[in-house]
């Protein structure tokens, strides 16, 4: 059964016993429910974004300046929005964004969407600064498809040694953040003087790898605590790598590479010679560079320039089906669902990461059908419009 009929029949049963559904399909209303659970820092920290925030406005006004002309009478019975990313089958051209931390918004944090990931049959991509260890995630996935996100520290034998851990852990692809080498000029945190890092949340990879405790001289206990957060803090982010440095990603990794947060062209091909696979078009939810280029504007560029050799994701902005249908359009293979399903797991845990999965993928296969299209690769430029 497709995951529209899937989703629509768990509707029509609630309705049957006069019960609404228990969260809301629209995303904007998602967050105002999630704003009344979270306490102010978690929310400030997942909503908010780098400066003025005009970067996060910016990527949703570039989805709105683009309008999809339907096209009728094509035959739409049988849908199938499955692709291949990157050796990976997925069921629909949707994968759950790296988020850290994420016991802030839950207890069980990145293992309930892990578990809703395996659920849905979408990747997830699993985060560096991940509240759980990525064992413990890769268990509660299970038989389900995950890669892994690096966030590169400076010390060369850890980063080595998280591969290795994610290798034998079954994440099958890598993804190099690029983009959040240190964090940005983010004044809700800032004002509130939170960071979670901080109170030793985000940290859980890092405090159980063999090659961190190496450093601190043992296991992180109460008496040296403070030390391993300053180590973390000292080893988070290396602002002096180059390209020459992804010979290293290469010699540690041998699955497919994707480097996330690409957005000139340039970067793009120089991707390309380094030997990647993929880049992914974002510019962190507008959490970094305020003022950047809106992720949406910057992805036709990329596109031109290496989309015949590389594999072209896309994040930042997506929202809904028709958001999903327009960066498809535009050339990405897929995109990157991120804060929508933070808000999910805020309210309700693994059943509210599930119904944010179910939501976007039935949306999407609605909108493509009554587009006219029913499938991802028949998506081209042709169907959209400047508005
Ligand atoms: C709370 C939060 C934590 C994030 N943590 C990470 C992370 O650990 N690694 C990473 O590559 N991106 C991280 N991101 C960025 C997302 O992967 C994604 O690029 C961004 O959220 C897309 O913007 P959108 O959520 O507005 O669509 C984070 C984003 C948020 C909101
Ligand atoms: O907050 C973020 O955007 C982010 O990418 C991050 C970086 C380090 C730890 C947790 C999240």
């Amino acid at each position: 059964m497709s995951a529209l009929a899937d989703f629509q029949n768990s509707i029509y049963l609630q309705g049957l016993g006069d019960v609404l559904p228990t969260l809301p399909t629209d995303p904007t209303k998602l967050e105002a429910r999630a704003e009344k659970v979270l306490s102010a820092q978690a929310f400030g920290y997942v909503a908010g974004s780098a400066g003025s925030e005009a970067t996060a406005r910016a990527n949703r006004a570039a989805f709105d300046r683009w309008r999809i002309v339907p096209r009728m009478l094509r035959d739409v019975a049988h849908r199938d929005l499955s692709v291949d990313v990157l050796g990976t089958s997925m069921p629909s051209p949707v994968l759950l964004a790296p988020i850290g931390v994420q016991s802030i918004f839950h207890p069980d944090g990145e293992l309930a969407v892990a578990r809703a990931a395996a659920a849905t049959g979408l990747t997830m991509v699993l985060s560096t600064a991940a509240s759980y260890a990525m064992e413990d995630v890769a268990a509660a996935n299970g038989e389900g498809s995950r890669w892994y996100q690096l966030y590169w520290p400076k010390d060369r034998d850890l980063a080595a040694s998280f591969l290795g851990r994610a290798k034998a852990a079954g994440y099958t692809a890598l993804v190099v953040t690029l983009d959040t080498f240190t964090l940005a000029w983010r004044p809700r945190d800032l004002d509130r003087a939170y960071l979670p890092f901080l109170r030793g949340i985000g940290v859980a990879n890092y405090f159980s790898d063999p090659v961190f405790q190496r450093a601190i001289g043992g296991p992180v206990t109460e008496a040296n605590r403070d030390a391993a957060l300053l180590h973390w803090v000292a080893n988070f982010g290396n602002p002096s790598l180059t390209w020459d440095d992804l010979a290293f990603l290469r010699e540690h990794w041998d699955g497919p590479i994707a480097l996330k947060g690409i957005q000139h062209p340039d970067d793009a091909r120089r991707a390309v010679d380094a030997g990647m696979d993929g880049v992914i078009v974002s510019n962190h939810g507008g959490r970094q560079v305020d003022g950047a280029i809106a992720s949406l504007d910057a992805l036709p560029g990329v596109v031109e320039a290496v989309g015949d050799q590389a594999t072209v994701l896309f994040d930042s902005g997506v929202r809904t089906g028709s958001d999903v249908v327009k960066a498809l359009a535009l050339g990405a293979r897929a995109v990157l669902l991120a804060r929508p399903y933070a808000y999910g797991l805020a309210l309700a845990g693994e059943a509210g990461v599930q119904h944010v999965l179910r939501c976007v993928q039935a949306d999407l296969e609605l909108t493509m059908a009554l587009s006219g299209i029913s499938r991802p690769d028949e998506l081209t430029p042709e169907i959209l419009v400047r508005s």
